[in-house]
């Protein structure tokens, strides 16, 4: 028998002082918590146009040692204006206690990429070790991220090989806390 199920007890949180303490080891990624927003550019050889979008950025936790993470972007006109849904992505930060990351993030595209990397101070670099892509996904074999927080304004910057093309940038994107 189904017995009475309460609400989950251990909710997420993105806001230090809200919900689970932290677990110890996120302290070098604890000022990525919280909910991010901003614009970025984006381009690619194998693309006509260079293109503008804008995007929401959520790292939570619920007091063990990863992050949730998602993010979701959509384009936009020079005016700023919506033009349709673009990249969207979702997946956890897991540290180790040499401030080492592993990165599980997975993409609507069919594909899933595992990342690894560094936590340097304000600067956090990742590369994939692996990429796994669905039948239809296009061929994207790696990709590096960089993130920064700078003044309370998270810089993103992300490269790719893909398509034929060997690793070269893909978007640059400013957020701020909302
Ligand atoms: C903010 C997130 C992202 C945005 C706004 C974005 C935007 C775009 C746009 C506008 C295109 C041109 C095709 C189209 O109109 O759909 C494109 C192509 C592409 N993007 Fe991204 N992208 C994002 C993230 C990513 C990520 C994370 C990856 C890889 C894991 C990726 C891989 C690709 C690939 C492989 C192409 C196709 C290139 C080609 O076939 O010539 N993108 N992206």
């Amino acid at each position: 028998m189904l017995g009475p199920v309460q609400e989950n007890p251990f909710p997420d949180s993105h806001t230090l002082g809200e919900g689970p303490e932290p677990h110890p080891l996120l302290r070098p990624v604890l000022p990525l918590l919280g909910r991010w927003h901003g614009r970025g550019r984006g381009e690619y050889p194998t693309l006509e146009q260079d293109f503008e979008y804008a995007q929401e950025v959520t790292f939570s936790h619920d007091g063990r040692p990863f992050l949730r993470y998602e993010a979701r972007a959509w384009l936009i006109d020079g005016t700023g204006a919506a033009v349709r849904p673009a990249g969207r992505e979702a997946g956890w930060w897991r540290i180790t206690p040499e401030a080492s990351l592993e990165v599980v993030l997975t993409h609507p595209t069919g594909i899933v990429e595992v990342l690894v990397g560094q936590v340097s101070g304000e600067e956090i670099e990742l590369e994939t070790k692996e990429v796994a892509r669905t039948p239809l996904a296009k061929e994207v074999t790696g990709t590096r991220r960089r993130y920064g927080i700078h003044e309370d304004e998270l810089v993103f910057v992300q490269e790719m090989a893909a398509v034929g093309q060997p690793m070269q940038h893909h978007l640059a994107a400013r957020l701020r806390r909302f």
